[in-house]
């Protein structure tokens, strides 16, 4: 069920009651009857066009899955992804994607190295494959996943700035939401990691201007990014809930569940979120265990991709907890979330979308906007986003498996 094999914690979870450590074996099974023959794995390359970096997954046949990638998140941990990760999969049998991760972690001593470093190198590969799935069967990969309970979801604005003057980010927010129609956002408090000026009164003052300017009937989350103690979150949760704040994320280090915990037990109207850096089921269990979190925050590709962010909203499920993963982001990155989105059991309020997004979408791929304040499941093959062809032509390849094996 976790990272570990647990099968006494088995409980049966999900719509439809199949239990969580029967996930990948359901989804496998679904994979295999709508593709007969294997698929597989000839090649993973990472490659650079358009200035962005993906994950390029082909198989024996020439045909490809992509997914963009975080190349600050990948080139630190390159060798982890070139030496540990891509080799494993080369020779599989792509349509057993749901078993990998698990396999994997299983191999050698590579459980030594578990942490968003590895489950980040894990996931982009794990993405990129769902996408060769998705294609081959002409199907977008939520059908994989399980049944689709919903067609569309609510975002919200998030503002990842801490420098900006609070009016020019308030602006941005407000263009943002004029052009999208969302009805919420999420700015950032504290200083990340540090709770200092000029950071305290920017967050003293940010948050009024916010609910002045956007009025009350407009949702606003902030996100701490480990910026307090326990005590000092306390301080700041007391103004934010006088201005009606909806989710408090990370207020303490992401490691210090204990102090999360102290804040939740303070909170009387707003949620403590986190989990944006956790990579680990069992870590996300144990929130809900101690009751640490009301929303749990697992990105896609951190915590190691689609299957086990699957697991982590069946936990919130279980627990009765809320589920809202992180995923800052407007373009290709937005797609692997949006199609877990279709099926998972839980999705609490708005997600995320990267301010001023509608002005950054680019020609080259499907466009990401919200319509009336919310984003589609995407219905085209794969992840969704179809990209002009002749962007490959002009690539350069940083990384090929075949070349360094
Ligand atoms: O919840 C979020 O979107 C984030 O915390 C985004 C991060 O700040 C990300 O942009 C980063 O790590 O710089």
């Amino acid at each position: 069920c976790g990272d570990s094999t647990r099968t006494n914690l088995d409980r049966n979870i999900a719509k439809g009651n199949v239990p969580l450590s029967n996930l990948e074996n359901e989804i496998t099974g679904r994979v295999k009857k709508t593709i007969s023959n294997p698929v597989v794995i000839d090649k993973i390359e990472v490659v650079k066009t358009k200035s962005r970096v993906f994950i390029r997954v082909t198989d024996k046949e020439g045909e490809y899955g992509v997914t963009r990638v975080n190349d600050k998140r990948l080139f630190s941990t390159f060798t982890m992804f070139k030496k540990l990760i891509a080799p494993f999969f080369l020779g599989k049998d792509a349509r057993d994607i749901a078993h990998y991760p698990s396999e994997l972690l299983r191999i050698d001593r590579n459980y030594k190295y578990v942490g968003l470093p590895f489950w980040n190198s894990v996931g982009i590969i794990e993405v990129a494959i769902w996408d060769l799935l998705g294609k081959k069967a002409n199907k977008p990969v939520y059908q994989f996943l399980g049944e689709k309970v919903r067609d569309n979801y609510p975002v919200y604005i998030s503002s990842l700035d801490r420098e900006n003057p609070i009016e020019n980010e308030t602006d941005l927010i407000k263009q943002t939401a004029e052009a999208t129609g969302a009805t919420a956002t999420k700015i950032k408090i504290g200083g990340r990691m540090k709770n200092i000026e000029p950071y305290i009164t920017r967050t003293n003052q940010f948050v009024p201007y916010v609910r002045k300017t956007m009025g009350d009937d407009f949702t606003i989350y902030v996100d701490g990014n480990s910026s307090y103690t326990a005590e000092e979150a306390i301080e700041v949760l007391k103004m934010l809930e006088s201005y009606d704040v909806k989710f408090f994320e990370e207020p303490c280090y992401w490691q210090d569940l204990w102090s999360h915990k102290l804040v939740k037990e303070s909170a009387t109207t707003c949620a403590i979120a986190g989990g944006e850096q956790d990579s680990s089921v069992d870590q996300f269990r144990l929130m809900c265990e101690i009751k640490a979190m009301d929303i749990l925050q697992p990105d896609v590709f951190y915590v190691g991709g689609m299957i086990r962010a699957l697991k982590v909203s069946y936990i919130a499920k279980e627990y009765g907890i809320g589920f809202t993963p992180h995923s800052p982001k407007a373009g290709p990155m937005a797609a692997a979330p949006n199609q877990l989105f279709a099926v998972c059991p839980v999705l609490t309020g708005h997600q995320e979308y990267r301010v001023m997004g509608h002005e950054k979408q680019k020609d080259w791929h499907t466009p990401v906007v919200p319509v009336n304040g919310k984003l589609p499941i995407f219905e085209k093959p794969g992840l969704g986003i179809e990209y002009n062809e002749k962007i490959w032509k002009k690539e350069e390849i940083i990384w090929n498996s075949k070349e360094e094996i």
